[in-house]
This record gives C-alpha cells, structure tokens and sequence, in this order.
C-alpha cells in the first residue's frame, strides 16, 4: 500500500534538475504521499493495530501496573508526571539526534530550567519533581546536582555544613557536580593525584593539579553548567598525606559564570552515538593553587582543626564512599527503567511485523510467534521484572542500612557495598546487551533512530562503566565471598544475602531431586540449584587460590580473577532470583498478576540456569539430562508468556513520548509512522541534495563523456 515505486519514479524525474527546495515547497510526490501518510494517520488513530494481542491477556493489566510500580499511588503519580511531560512541547524529543551538540546542550539547558519552572509553578512534591525529570528523559547537569552533589553534601557534611551549602543547592542559587575521576585514575579512587594541603597561616586548603593526569576528567555538569563541585582530593596537614577526602569548591563565578581564578575548564569532547548522553557536559578542571577556607572540608567522618591537626571520627573510612554505594542502588532501578523500555518497544513491534508464513497470499506469521524470537526475547521480559523487584529491594536494604549507620551500627556496611556494587555491575551489563539484542529484534528498522533503540544503547551503555567499572565492582564482591568462605572454618555464621554460605556441608554435596520438566516449576528446586551452584563455584575458588600455595594471597586472586568474576555473578544472580521468588510469594492483589509473575520468575531462573549450564553441570549441582528439562519447561513457559506478551509490557504504563519509539508505539500503526519521520530528516528538506552541483553533477557528466567517447 505504501509502496508508491511508480510515483517515485516519476516525480523523481521531474525535480532532478531543480535546484534546491525547503520542506515547505515540498515537490508534489512527497506532498502526495505525505498527505496521504498523515491523512491515514489520522483515519488509523483510533485503531488499536495491538486490540487483539491485548484480548488475550490472562490477568488484569491495571493491577499489573500496581505490582510493577509498586503502589497504587505509585501508578498514579508517574501517570500524571508521564503525561505532563508528553504533552509540553518543550519537552519534545523526537528531533534530538539531528540537533548539533551546541544545539542539544542548549535544548537540555532550556528543558531543565522549564521542568523547574513547572516544579516550582505547581509545587510539585520531591517524589513528583523525581518523575517529572525521569520523564524528561534528558542527561543533564540536574542528574548530577540532584544525583550526586546534593547526596554527597548530605552524606560526608556536618549537620552546620548542610545547613549551609544544602539550601542553596536546593534552590539553584548554586549548580553542582561530583568532581572526583582523573584522567590518570578513575577505578583507583586511592590512586587520585589532586592535592588540598592545609595552609594554617590563612586558615585555608590549597587545591592543586600537580600533574596532567589528575586533571578532574568525566564529571558529568562540570563542563559548562556547574558554578560549585564537592572535589575529591588528597588531604595534606603538618607535611602528611591523610589519602582522598571531599571539598566543596567553587569553579566558576556566581555574576558572569566565568571560572574564578586558578580554574581551567571546560567539556572533553563529543561521545558515543547520536543525540544520546552528548546532552551532558562531562568536564576536564585543572586547578592551579585555588585556596578554599577551611570549612569547605567535608567534615563528617575527619576533620582538620584551625592548627592544622587531623581527627578522623571512629568510623569506617569506606563511608567516603558513600555518595557512590547511594547512587548504584539508584542505577539497578534505572535499569529495570532502561531494559523495560526496550524490551517493550521489541514486543510491541514483533507483534506488528509478519514475514513469511503463507505460501498462497494469506496473512504471514507475526514475528512474536517464532518460538525462537521468544527465546530471545522473553528472557528479557522476565529480566526487566526481575530488575524491577531486586531493584526495591535493593532501595529497602540502603535504607536499612542507612538508618543503622546514623545510629553508628557499621555490621550491615559490607552488605550493602556487596549488593549494591554487584548488582549494579551484573543489572547494567544486563541491560546495555539487551537493549542491543532488542535492536536486533526489530530488524533493520531497529537500526533507525526513530526506533528509539540507538539512542537508548548510546545512553545507557556507560551505565557499565560510571560508578565503578563493572568488572572492578564485581571483583569487590568476590573478595567478600572469599572473605565469608574463609571464615566459614571457623564456625561464623555468614548473615544477610551470604547467608545461604552457612549451608556449606548440605549444599556442597546435595543433588537435585528434579525427575521432570514441571519439576522446575518448584521454587524450592531452583533456589537449592541456584545455591549450590554459587557457593561451589566460591569454594572452588577460595581452594585454588589457597592451594597455590607458593604465593602470596593477594597473587592468588590475581591469578584466578577470570574464575572469581564468575563467581561473582553466580551470587547475584542467586540474589536476583531469590528476591523474585520471594516476590511472587507475597500476596499480590489483581486476576491473574501473581500467576504471570510466577511464569516470569521462572523464565528469569531457568534461563540463567540454561545459558550457565556450564556452571551448573561442571559443579555437579544438577546432571545433564535435569539440564535439558530444564530447557523443555522453559519453551512451555514461553507458549504460556506469548498470549500476555503485549499487556505484560503495557503494564509498564510507558507514553509513547517517554518510549520514543516509533516501532513501540501503543497503538501499533508503526508502518504510517515510520514513513512519515523518514520526511522529517534535514537530508529530506531538499529534493536535490547539497552537493549535488559540486560533487555528483560533475562526476555524472565526466562518465557520460567517458562513455560517448567510447
Ligand atoms: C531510562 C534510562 C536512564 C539512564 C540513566 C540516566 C542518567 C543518570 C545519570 C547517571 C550519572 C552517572 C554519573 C557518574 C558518576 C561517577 O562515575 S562518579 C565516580 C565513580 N567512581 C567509582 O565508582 C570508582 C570505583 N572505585 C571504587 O569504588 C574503589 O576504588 C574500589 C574499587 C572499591 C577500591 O577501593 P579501595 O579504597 O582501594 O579499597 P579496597 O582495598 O579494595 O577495599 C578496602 C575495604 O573497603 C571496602 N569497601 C570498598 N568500597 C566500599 C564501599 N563503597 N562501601 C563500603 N565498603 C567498601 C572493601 O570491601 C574492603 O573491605 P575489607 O576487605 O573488609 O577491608
Ligand atoms: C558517561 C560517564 C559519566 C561519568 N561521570 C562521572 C562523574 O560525574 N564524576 C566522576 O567523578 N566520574 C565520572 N565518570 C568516570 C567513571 O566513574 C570512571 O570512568 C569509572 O569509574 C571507570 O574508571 P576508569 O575510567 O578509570 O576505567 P579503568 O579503571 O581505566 O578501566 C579500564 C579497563 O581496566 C580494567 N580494570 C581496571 N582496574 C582493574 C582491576 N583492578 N582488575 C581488573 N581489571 C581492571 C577495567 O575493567 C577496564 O576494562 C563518568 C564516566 C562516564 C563514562
């Protein structure tokens, strides 16, 4: 129907040697057709292109939402908050990745003053302002004033310091950032170079870059946004080095927006993809003896005294690091917000598209139905929900956590550096693939921009790598679980997430019970599995490192690190599949919501269980022939996933501006769509290319004469 070759053809004739037009002098072809795309938009836009995939749904979609946001109050508030967005057009989206990068800098610029403006005129709650800046759906120097600088001052000032400095932030009278990579040094946060030396002759810290590679590099705001940073920087008083510590710095003036003297700055350069995280000003700032009064130290857990004398509080040193164990927890919900979108856009298409299927001109098979479309992306849907559940559980742990430190109770610290770093480390690697894999899903029309998809990969990708690399991050948590293994001899119980480790006798040598497919259906099977396979894989571990016995520990580790990493992952996988399972056993309201989940629970597990089978078979945990029944129920679950497929992903409750997405859209009319953003494209405002007279004319003509020399 849209295949207008002939029309093409012939107005392609009759404008070829017309100069240059602007879309508003559109030539006939493109007029003709373009009216006709927007007149059958208009005419499909109550059509439900998706009605009947939503007829099939076994369970009550509304009560879905619920359950994926977590509350009622919850579903209504981002409801609200999603449509506000969506429907001000300075919030619109659609043009980004052809803007410049000066032109996107300033549109993020203009939409995050706008989305203050709306917080402030309608006096949004913290909760709603939250959302209406998720849904904005722009980096920008706000993520890290709000995500980072504002948390950092909260975490690591005195009660005097944030009565200061916090009120200021919280009105934007000041813009701040999280000053602490090096572009010599970023996974090394001991290794960073900058320098505060105390100067008790004025009273005052003297910040300095001594080197090239500790010029601050990556922050995110400092580039050309941010007038303050809190600057992690090594302390030196009376001559000693007392390792990093925060300060709060201001960079550039509060008048004009100049840097103040001493402070060179500015944006590193352009980043990966279109569009995408090049909204944000990652800067590189170089300090040149930049002289701070003594009360811009983030004192809370050290401090320096007016003689220059050094107090560390009896507390943990790690809780400098506070800011980032805060923002991980953060990320693991962003994930479960990254991964559903994509996952929802590949859905929703793979129900549009058809392709083959009919040999005598009937309909074709929709694309959902290749049993092998679903294997890849059912396990996706399944990790998004997963994601979902540990990720609040996860915000359940940082809050207790959190409560037990104010009352100087440290015991649950490494708990909180293990789960948050590590499930930050497995969820974005998790997701960043996925949104690739969800690109390929779509075809090649997942390959435009307007699928959404590129742009999405592009920004979420160095989720993997911002706030802690997450190979680092994951190295982190396997020397905790050598540490707990080590201590399991001499009798301590390991607690919190470690403790299914005290089940070391049982679990090293138990053996699956599963003698059928349904089997697998059992959580009490898939836990025991699951447990086993993490603690043996630890153990294995902890006994080649020990066995090498001629080196040092530290060498042992090092040599094994590939082993320990997939060690690493196994435990929170465990972790991921465990809160899950104790998910669906919560009384969960709504037809149909806890089956589905309960479906979706066991598609994450056996797919994990399925893909690291290797993991699975080399420690003996379960044999092969359990292995391939695990398989066979995981393709029953995929038949019992499809007819839910669409409501599972509406129950999202996405707009299509915060999808994006031209293949995601709720009523499914993708085709109408997708020709017309084609015309949106600047290389479509002229019919004759630029170019033309000077490159493509010219080339023509000398072969034309070529040829009628011949
Ligand atoms: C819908 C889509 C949306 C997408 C998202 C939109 C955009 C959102 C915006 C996001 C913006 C992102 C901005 C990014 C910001 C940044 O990247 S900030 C910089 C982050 N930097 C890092 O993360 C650095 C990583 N490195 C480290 O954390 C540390 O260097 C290290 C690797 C942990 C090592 O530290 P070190 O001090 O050298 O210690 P170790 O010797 O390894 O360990 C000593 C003991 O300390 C314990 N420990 C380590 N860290 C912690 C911690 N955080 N909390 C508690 N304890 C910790 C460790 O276990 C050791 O314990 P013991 O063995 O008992 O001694
Ligand atoms: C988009 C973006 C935004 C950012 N925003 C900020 C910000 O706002 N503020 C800020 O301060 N920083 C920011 N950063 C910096 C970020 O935190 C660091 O890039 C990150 O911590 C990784 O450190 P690195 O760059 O030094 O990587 P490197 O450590 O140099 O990593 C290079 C490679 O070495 C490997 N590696 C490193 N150490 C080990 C080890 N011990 N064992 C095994 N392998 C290892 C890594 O796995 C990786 O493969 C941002 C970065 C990005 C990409």
């Amino acid at each position: 129907m849209w295949r207008g070759g002939s029309n093409t053809r012939t107005c392609k004739r009759r404008f070829f040697s017309s100069p240059t037009r602007s879309r508003h002098h559109r030539p006939p072809y493109i007029c003709r057709l373009h009216s006709r795309g927007s007149q059958h938009l208009k005419a499909m836009a109550e059509v439900d292109h998706l009605a009947a995939e939503r007829a099939t749904a076994r369970f009550d979609v509304e009560e879905m939402k619920v359950a994926w946001a977590g509350s009622r109050h919850a579903v209504h508030v981002a409801d609200r908050m999603a449509r506000l967005v969506a429907s001000d057009p300075v919030f619109r989206k659609d043009n980004r990745t052809m803007l410049s990068r000066k032109e996107l800098f300033k549109d993020t610029l203009r939409k995050a003053a706008h989305a203050w403006k709306r917080i402030v005129e309608l006096r949004l709650t913290e909760e709603e302002a939250d959302l209406l800046r998720q849904y904005v759906d722009q980096p920008g120097y706000v993520d890290l004033h709000w995500g980072m600088f504002v948390p950092a001052i909260k975490g690591q000032g005195t009660e005097e310091q944030q009565h200061k400095w916090l009120p200021l932030a919280y009105k934007f009278q000041i813009i701040g950032c999280y000053a602490q990579t090096e572009l010599g040094h970023g996974s090394n946060v001991q290794g960073l170079e900058t320098t505060a030396t105390f100067d008790p002759k004025t009273d005052e810290f003297v910040i300095h870059s001594p080197t090239l590679t500790s010029s601050k590099w990556w922050p995110g705001g400092l580039g050309k946004a941010s007038t303050h940073a809190v600057v992690y920087a090594r302390l030196i008083t009376e001559g000693k080095d007392y390792g990093i510590h925060g300060f709060i710095v201001q960079l550039r003036s509060l008048e004009d927006h100049s840097p103040l003297p001493g402070v060179t700055l500015g944006d590193i350069g352009g980043k990966f993809g279109s569009g995408a995280y090049n909204s944000m000003d990652n800067g590189v700032l170089r300090f040149d003896h930049v002289r701070i009064p003594r009360d811009q130290m983030l004192m809370r857990l050290s401090q320096v005294t007016r003689e220059g004398k050094y107090v560390h509080s009896n507390v943990p040193k790690q809780l400098l690091y506070g800011t980032m164990v805060y923002v991980r927890q953060s990320i693991v919900a962003d994930a479960s917000k990254a991964l559903s979108r994509a996952v929802c856009i590949a859905v929703r298409y793979s129900a549009v598209r058809k392709q083959f299927g009919s040999q005598d001109g009937g309909p074709e098979t929709q694309v959902l139905n290749y049993k092998t479309q679903q294997s890849r992306l059912f396990p996706l849907l399944a990790s998004a929900y997963a994601f979902r559940f540990v990720g609040d559980w996860l915000n359940w742990l940082y809050t207790d956590v959190t409560q037990k430190l104010e009352a100087k109770d440290f015991s649950t610290l490494q708990e909180a550096h293990a789960c948050t770093a590590g499930l930050k480390a497995v969820t974005t690697s998790v997701t960043a693939d996925a949104i690739e894999e969800c690109r390929k899903l779509c075809g090649g029309h997942g390959y435009l921009n307007s699928s959404g998809l590129p742009e999405l990969f592009a920004v979420y990708v160095p989720a993997c790598t911002y706030e802690g690399d997450n190979v680092v991050l994951l190295l982190q948590v396997a020397r905790i679980l050598m540490k707990t293994v080590s201590q399991l001899a001499s009798g301590k119980q390991p607690v919190g997430t470690m403790a299914y480790m005290g089940k070391v006798q049982y679990l090293m040598q138990c053996k699956s019970a599963v003698s059928s497919a349904e089997d697998w259906l059992n959580p009490d099977a898939i836990q025991e599995a699951f447990e086993a396979r993490a603690l043996r894989m630890a153990v294995n571990c902890a006994q080649n490192i020990s066995q090498a016995a001629s080196q040092e520990e530290a060498a042992g580790f090092y040599e094994r690190s590939p082993d320990l990493l997939e060690a690493a992952v196994a435990h929170i996988q465990l972790i991921i599949v465990t809160k899950f399972i104790e998910k669906v056993h919560q009384e969960i309201p709504g037809h149909g919501v806890k089956e589905q989940l309960q479906a979706l629970c066991n598609v994450y597990a056996l797919y994990i269980l399925h893909k690291h089978l290797g993991d699975f078979l080399a420690t003996g945990c379960i044999t092969p022939r359990q292995g391939a029944l695990a398989n066979e129920q995981l393709g029953k679950l995929y038949a019992q996933v499809r007819p839910n497929a669409v409501a599972l992903v509406d129950a999202f409750n996405y707009t299509d501006h915060y999808l994006g997405s031209v293949l995601g859209r709720y009523d499914g009319d993708v085709y109408p769509a997708l020709y017309e953003e084609a015309w949106k494209d600047p290389l479509n405002e002229t019919v004759v290319p630029e170019g033309y007279h000077e490159y493509l004319r010219p080339l023509i003509k000398q072969q034309q004469l070529k040829l009628s020399r011949l």
